[in-house]
């Protein structure tokens, strides 16, 4: 039987890339869209998708029962900044509905893969580079909470023999996607305004050194430490990473095809804070020698590649 997923969250800046390459990969109608929001037309009629609140845990085992649910994709969660601005939800969402989830995977059997983050890290952490085992003492809602679902994960595999697997994410990189909140989002913002206006203004300061990873790297990842054979696993939190660079040197990067990109700056104090606790590099040397993991994309290519992307879609706008 193909495994058939439902990447909970699906319409976030992650999801439906995510899905499009299971699809590819396990058939279309193996894959299972869902989230609270309504899907554009494109997601809606480009496969299964169906309405899920992950608080819900009758509906979520309705879903599960009713299209024989085998591996499970968590992607719902508030990220970073929207975190702090609404803490209740936060908890709510990303540790409340974490827990329904993996009773869900318990109680069914599931194979569950969750993301973590560099957010998962906090001042005290090593920051350079960040390995996958030290301190971690976040603080914010959004790290404590994936602190949390890390640890809970790991305990429900070693009590109750679920396959839980986890990596921690750096900041993700898309054209055809837009950010949810988070502390990285400038690195994406900087390519539409530079394409639209030639004017980009940054909320971070210009030498905030994050790690960082272009979308089709991080979804690679995913597929690939999902499919991984379990004896290659030695962990089951694992840090993956592709480059890291600060507004300063992203901006640098783009000037090169821009030149007349002109970048400012109006820090925003509650998303610096937040970089300023994060890792400034992450070594994932345990991905790379478990179970394989190689990035494509370093800091050029993730330049051109999104700027051919969103120049050739602002030429289409234009000419429509
Ligand atoms: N994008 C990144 O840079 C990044 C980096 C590290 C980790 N991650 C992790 O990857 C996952 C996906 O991230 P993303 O960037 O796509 O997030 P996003 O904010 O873009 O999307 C999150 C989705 O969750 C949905 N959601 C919110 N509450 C829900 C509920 N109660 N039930 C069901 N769905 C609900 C939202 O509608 C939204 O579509 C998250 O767990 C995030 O922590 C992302
Ligand atoms: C790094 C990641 O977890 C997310 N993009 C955030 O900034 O919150």
């Amino acid at each position: 039987l193909p495994p058939s997923f439902p990447p909970s969250g699906g319409l976030g800046q992650l999801g439906v890339g995510l899905a499009k390459r299971l699809r590819k990969r396990f058939g279309n109608k193996n894959v299972i869209l869902s989230d609270i929001r309504k899907p554009p037309s494109h997601v809606f009629y480009s496969g299964p998708f169906i309405y899920s609140d992950i608080l819900d845990y009758k509906n979520l085992r309705e879903i599960v029962v009713n299209n024989r649910i085998t591996w499970l994709v968590h992607y719902s969660a508030l990220l970073s900044a929207v975190g702090e601005a609404n803490v209740s939800l936060a908890r709510d969402v990303n540790i409340t509905g974490l827990h329904n989830i993996l009773d869900i995977a318990a109680e069914h059997g599931l194979r569950l893969f969750v993301p973590s983050t560099i957010g998962a890290f906090g001042p005290t952490s090593p920051r350079n580079p960040t390995p996958d085992l030290c301190v971690q003492r976040p603080r914010t809602i959004y790290g404590v909470s994936k602190v949390h679902a890390e640890l809970m994960g790991e305990y429900y595999h070693h009590r109750y023999g679920l396959d839980f697997r986890c990596l921690r994410y750096p900041g993700i990189i898309s054209a055809d996607s837009q950010p949810g909140g988070g502390t990285t989002d400038y690195a994406v913002a900087i390519f539409h305004d530079a394409v639209k206006t030639g004017k980009f203004e940054c909320n971070l300061k210009p030498d905030t050194r994050l790690p960082m990873m272009y979308i089709d790297d991080c979804l690679r990842a995913t597929v690939e430490m999902m499919e991984a054979p379990a004896d290659t696993l030695s962990m089951r939190t694992y840090n993956i990473n592709a480059m890291s660079f600060s507004p300063e040197e992203l901006a640098q990067e783009v000037q090169k095809q821009l030149p007349d990109l002109e970048v400012t700056y109006d820090i925003d104090q509650v998303r610096q804070a937040i970089a300023d606790s994060w890792p400034m590099n992450f070594d994932d040397s345990n991905a790379r020698n478990d179970w394989g993991w190689k990035h494509d994309y370093d800091l050029p290519e993730l330049v051109q590649t999104m700027l051919n992307y969103i120049g050739s879609d602002s030429r289409i706008a234009q000419t429509n």
